[in-house]
Formats: C-alpha cells, sequence, structure tokens
C-alpha cells in the first residue's frame, strides 16, 4: 500500500541515467549527500572553502596535477617549435627522419596523446566531480545547517536571499577552488618554465620576464582587495535588490491595491541605481587592471623581442630559439590577459561566498543541547515559570515573571487585546523563541532539555493563515504524519470537511483531486479551505496538545458548525490551547486566561469573569456581543 508523508523523492525518471555504469565510474568520486556532523560550518570563509575541498579531497589533488601539467605541456610545445625550427634548419630531406626520428614521434606523442589525455582528465574532474556532484554537496550541507536555524532567523530575512545563498554557496565554493587549481596553477607553472628556458638562453632575457612577472604581481597585489572590496559591495547590492524584487512579488495584492503612488517604482530604481553604481565601481577597477597589464606586457615582448635579435646577431641564438622565445612571451601575454579575468572571476567568487558563509555559518540562537533528550508522548501538562521574554528589545519587557499552569487535558482559551502576548506565549510552548529567564515545562521537563523535533512532535497547531507548501493536497495533509496512507488522509479530510473541495480541485497542470498542487503555481484555495486542509493535517497528527490560534477565523458560521463536533472530537483527551478573537469561539473552554499587556489580568471560566463587570473579559465580550448575545447561546 502506498504510504505518504515526509517520504525521500526518488529523482525524476529523465535523470536516472545518471546511473551510468561508465559515467559513474568517475563520478562516484564525490558524494553529494554526504555530511558531517559539524554543527555550524566555518565562519572564516578560507576555512569554509577547504572544509568542503577536504570532502573532495582526490579529485583535487588530481586537478592540482593536471593543472600543473596543463601549464608544462603549453610550455613544452613552443619550446618545441624552436626545436623543430632548428633540426630543419640543419637537416636535408633525407637526414631528417634518419637523425631524429624517435624525438618527431615525441613530438607527434606529445600533441597527439599527452596534451588531449590532460585536458580530458581536466575536463571530466571539472565537468564530471566538480560541477554536479561538489556543487551539490556544498548546497546540501549549507541546506541542512539553514534549516536547524530558529524561526526568528527567517523572520529576519528575505526567503528568496537565503535560498540563493544556499544556490551561490556550491558554485562559487566550486569554481574558486577550480579557478585556482586549473587556471592560476598552470599559469605560474608556466611562468616559471619560460622563465628557465629563457635563463638558459640569455639570462638578461629571463630577468626581463622577473621584472614583468614583479610587475604583474605589483598590479595583482596592489588591485587586489581594492578589486575585492568592489566584488563584495556588487554582491551586497545585488542581493539587496533581488530581496527587493521578490519582496514586491510577494506582497503584490498590497502593492496593486496601496501603491497608487508608484513608490515601487521609485524603490526598484534606487536599488537598481546603487547596483549599478557598485557595478561601475568595479568596472573602472577592471579597467585599470587592463590597461596596467596591456602596458607591462608590451614592455616586456618588446624587450625580449630586442634581447632575442641582438643575441641572432652576435650569434648567441639560434633562430629556433628566437621562435621559442618569441613564442613563449606572446602565449605569455595572452595568458595573462586572460588570467586576469580569472583573478576577477576567482575574487567574485570568494566575495560570493564570504557572502554566503555570513547567513549559512551563522551560530543558530535555538539549539538543542548536546544531551538533549528526546521527549515522549506526554500528558499535555504545561508549566510557565517565573518567564521573562521580550522580542530582543532592551528597553521594553514583554513577559516579566510570567506563571501559567495548564492541567493535562485542560482547555485553555487566551484571550486580550491585539499585541496582549497570546501569540507569543505559544511561540514560547513551542520554543520558536526562548525565555530570557524562568522556564517552562511540559510534565515537569525543562523545554530546553529536549530536542525540538520531539518537542514539536506534541503539538498540532492550526494558525490563522496556515501556509500550505507547494505540492499536493495529499502531501500536504500527510505532513501531519510521516507513512500514512490513503485511506487515512482522506478520513482526515472528511472529518475537516475539506475531502468535498478536494474532489472538485483541478490545478492548472490537470492535476486533480487529492493530486491537485496547491500554492504559487497551483490551485488557489480560500482561506477557510486552507484552514481545513490545515485541520486535516493536524487530525492525522494526533499529538497530545492542539494549538488553535484563530483556527476557525476563517471559516464560515455554517462550515464551522460543521466541523464543530470533529474539531470536539480532535480536542478529546488533549490539552488544548485556543486563541480567538471571536469570543463566543472559546466561551465554552475550562478556563480563560486574560493577557494585558504581557501579564494575566483574569482568569477563569466564561460566567465567573463576566461577574466582575469591570473586568477586561467582562468589557470585551460586552463590546463583542453588542450586550445583547447570552452565554447559553455562545456556548451553543
Ligand atoms: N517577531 C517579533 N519580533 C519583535 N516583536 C514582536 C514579534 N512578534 C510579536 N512582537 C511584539 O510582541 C507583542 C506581542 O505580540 P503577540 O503577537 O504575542 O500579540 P497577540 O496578543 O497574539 O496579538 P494579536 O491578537 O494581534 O495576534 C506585540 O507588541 C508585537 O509587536
Amino acid at each position: 500500500m502506498a504510504r505518504y508523508g515526509n517520504t525521500y523523492q526518488d529523482p525524476d525518471p529523465a535523470y536516472r541515467d545518471t546511473d551510468h555504469p561508465v559515467w559513474n565510474r568517475v563520478e562516484r568520486f564525490v558524494d553529494p549527500f554526504e555530511d558531517t556532523d559539524r554543527a555550524v560550518l566555518p565562519k572564516n570563509t578560507w576555512q569554509f572553502i577547504a572544509y568542503f575541498a577536504r570532502q573532495a579531497k582526490w579529485p583535487f589533488v588530481i586537478l592540482l596535477f593536471v593543472g600543473g601539467l596543463v601549464g608544462a605541456v603549453d610550455a613544452a610545445l613552443y619550446w618545441s617549435v624552436g626545436w623543430l625550427i632548428d633540426i630543419l634548419d640543419n637537416s636535408t630531406p633525407e637526414t631528417l627522419l634518419r637523425d631524429h626520428w624517435p624525438a618527431l614521434l615525441g613530438f607527434l606523442l606529445l600533441l597527439l596523446v599527452v596534451r588531449a589525455a590532460v585536458m580530458v582528465a581536466a575536463a571530466i574532474i571539472e565537468q564530471q566531480v566538480i560541477v554536479p556532484r561538489f556543487y551539490t554537496m556544498v548546497r546540501w550541507q549549507s541546506f541542512r545547517r539553514v534549516i536547524e536555524q530558529p524561526y526568528a532567523f527567517f523572520q529576519d530575512d528575505f526567503a528568496g536571499r537565503i535560498a540563493t545563498k544556499i544556490l551561490q554557496a556550491g558554485e562559487s565554493v566550486g569554481d574558486f577552488i577550480l579557478t585556482s587549481l586549473q587556471s592560476l596553477w598552470s599559469f605560474l607553472t608556466f611562468i616559471v618554465l619560460t622563465f628557465a628556458v629563457l635563463a638558459a638562453l640569455d639570462w638578461r632575457m629571463a630577468v626581463v620576464v622577473a621584472v614583468w612577472g614583479a610587475g604583474y604581481a605589483a598590479i595583482v597585489r596592489y588591485l587586489l582587495p581594492r578589486l575585492r572590496a568592489a566584488g563584495k559591495n556588487n554582491a551586497n547590492e545585488r542581493s539587496v535588490l533581488n530581496g527587493r524584487l521578490v519582496d514586491i512579488f510577494t506582497n503584490i495584492l498590497t502593492v496593486k491595491l496601496f501603491d497608487t503612488g508608484r513608490k515601487e517604482h521609485g524603490d526598484v530604481k534606487g536599488a537598481l541605481g546603487n547596483y549599478m553604481g557598485a557595478v561601475t565601481h568595479l568596472t573602472r577597477m577592471i579597467t585599470l587592471v587592463r590597461t596596467a597589464v596591456a602596458v607591462l606586457n608590451g614592455m616586456m615582448m618588446s624587450a625580449v623581442g630586442v634581447l632575442a635579435v641582438q643575441g641572432w646577431m652576435a650569434g648567441t641564438i639560434s633562430t629556433g630559439a628566437i621562435a621559442a622565445t618569441m613564442g613563449l612571451v606572446f602565449r605569455l601575454n595572452q595568458m595573462s590577459g586572460w588570467m586576469m579575468f580569472n583573478i576577477n572571476g576567482l575574487i567574485r567568487a570568494f566575495s560570493t561566498v564570504q557572502d554566503a558563509v555570513e547567513t549559512i555559518s551563522v551560530e543558530p540562537k535555538i539549539r538543542d543541547r548536546a544531551d538533549a533528550v528526546e521527549l515522549a508522548r506526554t500528558t499535555g501538562h504545561i508549566r510557565f515559570e517565573n518567564v521573562r521574554f521580550n522580542y530582543g528589545k532592551d528597553d521594553t519587557r514583554l513577559f516579566e515573571g510570567l506563571d501559567l499552569d495548564i492541567a493535562p487535558g485542560e482547555k485553555v482559551g487566551l484571550v486580550g487585546p491585539s499585541g496582549a502576548g497570546k501569540s507569543t506565549i505559544v511561540s514560547l510552548m513551542l520554543r520558536l523563541f526562548e525565555p530570557e529567564a524562568g522556564r517552562i515545562t511540559i510534565d515537569g521537563t525543562d523545554i530546553a532539555d529536549v530536542t525540538q523535533v520531539s518537542l514539536r512532535r506534541q503539538f498540532g497547531v492550526v494558525s490563522q493563515e496556515p501556509s500550505l507548501l507547494h505540492r499536493s493536497l495529499r502531501d500536504n495533509i500527510a505532513y501531519g504524519r510521516h507513512g500514512v496512507s490513503g485511506e487515512e488522509i482522506e478520513a482526515a479530510a472528511r472529518k475537516a470537511k475539506a475531502h468535498e473541495f478536494i474532489l472538485d480541485a483541478r490545478d492548472p497542470r490537470g492535476r486533480r483531486g487529492y493530486d491537485a498542487h496547491v500554492g504559487e503555481r497551483g490551485i488557489k484555495l480560500s482561506g477557510g479551505q486552507r484552514q481545513r486542509v490545515a485541520i486535516a493535517r493536524v487530525m492525522l497528527k494526533d499529538a497530545p496538545i492542539l494549538i488553535l490560534d484563530e483556527a476557525t477565523s476563517a471559516l464560515d458560521s455554517e462550515i464551522e458548525a460543521a466541523i464543530q463536533d470533529n474539531l470536539a472530537e480532535l480536542m478529546e483527551g488533549k490539552t488544548v490551547v485556543a486563541i480567538a478573537h471571536r469570543l463566543s469561539t472559546i466561551a465554552a473552554m475550562d478556563r480563560l486566561v486574560v493577557v494585558e499587556n504581557g501579564r494575566i489580568v483574569q482568569m477563569g471560566r466564561h460566567d465567573e469573569l463576566l461577574r466582575d463587570e469591570d473586568g477586561l473579559y467582562a468589557r470585551m465580550w460586552t463590546r463583542q456581543s453588542g450586550g445583547f448575545l447570552s452565554f447559553a447561546e455562545a456556548a451553543e
């Protein structure tokens, strides 16, 4: 029987040929879904890069070797041209093959086999191992750390920005190492070999190359930190712009309804302008670099050329040696121009990693303790003991010495004006935030001593605006419990009065009923329909504590009445904490807790509270019922 909920989804069948016997042989070098037990990734950018590089050590060691060989083969080719010219000069068609066939064969092999083998090895490691697998490994491990961040972390950042950081981390770490090992390393090898060849011919030419190398290093050294700073600015402005665009499109309804003055045009223009400014700053640096390199290279090539011709005239350098020398320095010129782009790419990749590290390697403010225990199914006895809490604001305290004891199976309604702290009480129970002082216990165990997963297993939460994931309705309901059957999902949907509308559902891609997808590119559900799906999800979860945060606010009275019986069944034997502005929906609870400005000002049953006519509850009740609605009516 099919089971649903929290199951790993196999890759799309279209990508199954990734299990190819030949390709896989090399691709298996890196296991993208392996992980270490390190809780927080390194905060230092270099250490962050090294941390991942170590996990794919062998491909990178091979690449280091191959990168060096690329430079050596390149130098050998130019040197061979000179050698070829000299032996042609000194041979006749009759003697050429007879005297030089082994060397000529070697040259042919260099061209035909060695060069190709080195190139293919580099391509395989880069394209088959690093790009698909190593990138995925970095992204996977980054995602796993970020998802462990507490709720507040996600409230303080844009969802799109966090997602981008995870994606970018993979490619930037990979690109940085690839560029260093391939381009930079083979370039350095080439310079050293060129220097050696020229030194053997004429020490003055070697000095020219050494001076050129120092000049090149000076340009890099002077402009590198500046380029780096400009690159970081660039990445920041880009993500601000991206965040702003995503924010606008996420809140498009508000923008459509309120932004009549086209304020968003101005804001986007501002962000685009800043981004362009940062880009301009960066590109100016790049132009300066290119100019400096062009001038320096021109001087180097002319000097070596003059010295080489002088040597030929003096009879110390052969024609072939001139050809080899000029070939080497022309190649150096070509490489150095292109290396600047690579160095620029290297810096850009580094600053992107730096930027991503600031999001990915943050120490989570709330973490399971090392000795955290699994909380077994509780009876739902919740206690707040002398809890002090604010939302990181120094001046105001929301809760100061809050005490609250909710007995197992008790049904408690939290009541109070907007902003009183009702939702915060619930958030603290769920450990979405942590108290500054005091403690919260469930069945006598401090919730700070248990794993967050086992704590949240105790709770079924239906909130005012339940969010549904962009998946099928079935998966959304099955999200409540791992491995449920289709029948159980349907039974829960029936109880939550969701079954009927689900049967009629059809998403834009033609999937119907429980298979229809919800969300941005799926079917659009009304607030009430979403709440019913969320109620079905919680019914399946069957947790001992039920939190109803305005759980039925979006339902019309008819539907509400229809699911009320099932809600009563759902609440049976469970501890319930309900928040509702519509007091009539919670008037029948065992106890009402009235909160005002973070303090509990009244507690008792509905009728008891009404007796205190000047009390906050009686005043709120009178206002809502217009003074006409009796408790008997409300409790019906
Ligand atoms: N994430 C947050 N960061 C900072 N302050 C917050 C945060 N959430 C709530 N607050 C503040 O804490 C106070 C209590 O908010 P809370 O949401 O608990 O009130 P509430 O009684 O549930 O209100 P409502 O009935 O309007 O939902 C409010 O002043 C609110 O502005």
